[in-house]
């Protein structure tokens, strides 16, 4: 009976790291979260314990502190492709990396006198993150976040689906929408403003979210993937995954109450999970962008 190795990659996972830079008193702060994972030549390690080709999870866990001493962290997404880029091109052994990154935002503590120089408060809003992965000289880029919550209080309907015998939902012209956005979108190269091109996207998500009149949440989902990819050429296809956090209209006729879309139960679950790529035709192939990226499709 033949047996063989299959598919392996190993690595440190969730490096917690914050960089403080502190060339003036106005000091900055990048709190990330690095999960660093080497692709190659680890048949020895795996069927013989030959530990000879083995960079140690600890080591690529140091890697990190010291990279972020030596080069600071700027977008996660450059700091992500400088450590894939290194463990690849330092190790005969080591043929491809994967870098995941998530980037926790922290603001300035406002006081009388302005935001403080060096007192910050973890901000609500989302997590952004990157994948990067090289194969040998192939690089593939993600740049996403999750965790962005929306609401729109109008402009929302649901109706014209599907009545089955097992079918109570009410048709409705005016619900609540509202989600939590994680999304996720594929570079076509990797020479990118990384930091401005996020600003950009997220923006452009935002906006479409709340000017869409929405008949669907897989409607606007879609429109607000096309406004990005319209936006930017750079970006071969963008991927959500959407909870539809539904909002029911309480009842309030036993109590001789209306109830003109006014008071809703705010359900957790369950939810709608609303999931989608919208892609560019003829864009490059996604080759190994998307391997073990959970959670999208
Ligand atoms: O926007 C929606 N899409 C659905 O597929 C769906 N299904 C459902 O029960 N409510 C909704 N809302």
């Amino acid at each position: 009976m033949a047996i063989r190795l299959g598919a392996n990659q190993y690595g440190k996972a969730e490096v917690r790291l914050v960089r403080i830079n502190r060339d003036t008193d106005v000091h900055t702060i990048k709190d990330v979260n690095v999960t660093s994972q080497l692709r190659g030549d680890f048949d020895a390690v795996h069927t013989g314990g030959d530990n000879a080709n083995c960079v140690a999870t600890d080591t690529q866990k140091n890697t990190v502190y010291a990279f972020a001493r030596k080069h600071g962290v700027h977008a996660i997404e450059d700091f992500a492709l400088l450590l894939a880029r290194y463990h690849v091109d330092t190790f005969d052994h080591v043929s491809g990396s994967r870098q995941e990154v998530q980037e926790y935002t922290w603001n300035r503590i406002a006081t009388p006198e302005g935001p403080h120089d060096h007192a910050f408060v973890r901000s609500g809003a989302e997590t952004r993150t990157t994948v990067v992965t090289k194969d040998g000289d192939a690089e593939w880029v993600l740049s996403g976040f999750e965790g962005l919550t929306v609401l729109k209080s109008t402009g929302s309907e649901f109706h014209g689906y599907p009545k089955t015998e097992f079918t109570t939902l009410a048709e409705t012209t005016d619900r609540i929408l509202a989600t939590d956005v994680a999304a996720r979108w594929r570079y076509t190269g990797t020479a990118v403003d990384y930091d401005a091109t996020y600003a950009s996207v997220r923006a452009l998500l935002l906006e479409a979210f709340a000017t869409t009149h929405s008949l669907a949440l897989q409607q606007t989902l879609y429109t607000m993937g096309e406004s990005v990819l319209r936006a930017h050429p750079q970006i071969a296809e963008i991927r959500f995954s959407m909870p539809n956090k539904h909002h029911f209209l309480v009842d309030l006729s036993p109590f001789g109450m209306d109830n003109p879309n006014e008071v809703f139960f705010a359900a957790d679950r369950p939810y709608g999970k609303i999931e989608a790529a919208v892609v560019r035709d003829g864009a490059p192939d996604p080759g190994r962008a998307w391997e073990s990226v959970p959670g999208f499709l």
